[in-house]
């Protein structure tokens, strides 16, 4: 079983003084597209927010053909490798892929393969750069889980640190092309890179 655990817990203040989460792109909004992307791949939907998002991610998915499951913030604003921690608790699939709500080109052929490569690891993570991707990034739900919770415990948030933890396969850029589109991992953080977003889709 595989589940989809998405990351919508941040305040979007690059965006400005709405919840990029749920802004509408193009008829949609961006946490459904990214979801409505990877259902085809995926058993289960956790979403990760804040209380006082939880109305308006419901609406987003109101006539979806699925319910997600929400996993709340305790503790909000502790970063997103917290929000991960927080997710993974009530996420039932043996392997998640964990998907930040601001990735609307999210590639299910990409993610499919992440599954196909985390299998007998505890993770896939793409590093098609310098940097990890680790919020498109597949992770055994119960490794990853208390990885998590050893960095939260010993005072580190970052985003890698969990990564420290685990038997990890790592995935290039060369890996990712052969299956799909490196514009997988591009994120929405400004009003400019959402209309630029908007623009794109709208050619599709
Ligand atoms: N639960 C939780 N999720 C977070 C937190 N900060 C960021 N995220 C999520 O992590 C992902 C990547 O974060 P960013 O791109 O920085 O999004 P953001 O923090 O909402 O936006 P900025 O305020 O502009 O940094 C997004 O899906 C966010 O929703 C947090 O403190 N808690
Ligand atoms: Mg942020």
């Amino acid at each position: 079983m595989r589940a989809v655990l998405v990351l919508a817990g941040g305040r979007s203040t690059r965006f400005g003084d709405r919840d990029k989460a749920v802004a509408d792109l193009d008829g949609t909004p961006m946490i459904r597209r990214v979801v409505d992307r990877l259902a085809p791949v995926v058993d289960e939907v956790v979403v990760n927010c804040r209380d006082d998002q939880v109305d308006a991610v419901a609406d987003a998915f109101s006539d979806a053909s699925f319910d997600p499951t929400f996993a709340i913030d305790r503790d909000p604003d502790a970063g997103p490798m917290a929000g991960i921690a927080r997710g993974l608790e009530v996420v039932t699939a043996e392997y998640t892929v964990v998907v930040a709500c601001d990735m609307p080109f999210v590639d299910p052929d990409v993610v499919e393969f992440l599954f196909e490569r985390a299998a007998g690891a505890d993770a896939a993570v793409p590093r098609p750069d310098e940097w990890y991707q680790t919020t498109q990034a597949v992770y055994r739900t119960e490794a990853m889980a208390a990885a998590c919770r050893r960095a939260l415990d010993r005072g580190d948030d970052r985003i890698v640190a969990p990564l420290s933890d685990l038997e990890e396969v790592v995935v290039d850029a060369d890996e990712i092309e052969s299956v799909g589109s490196l514009d997988t991992f591009e994120n929405v953080n400004t009003p400019e890179e959402f209309e630029a977003a908007k623009e794109r889709i709208r050619a599709e």
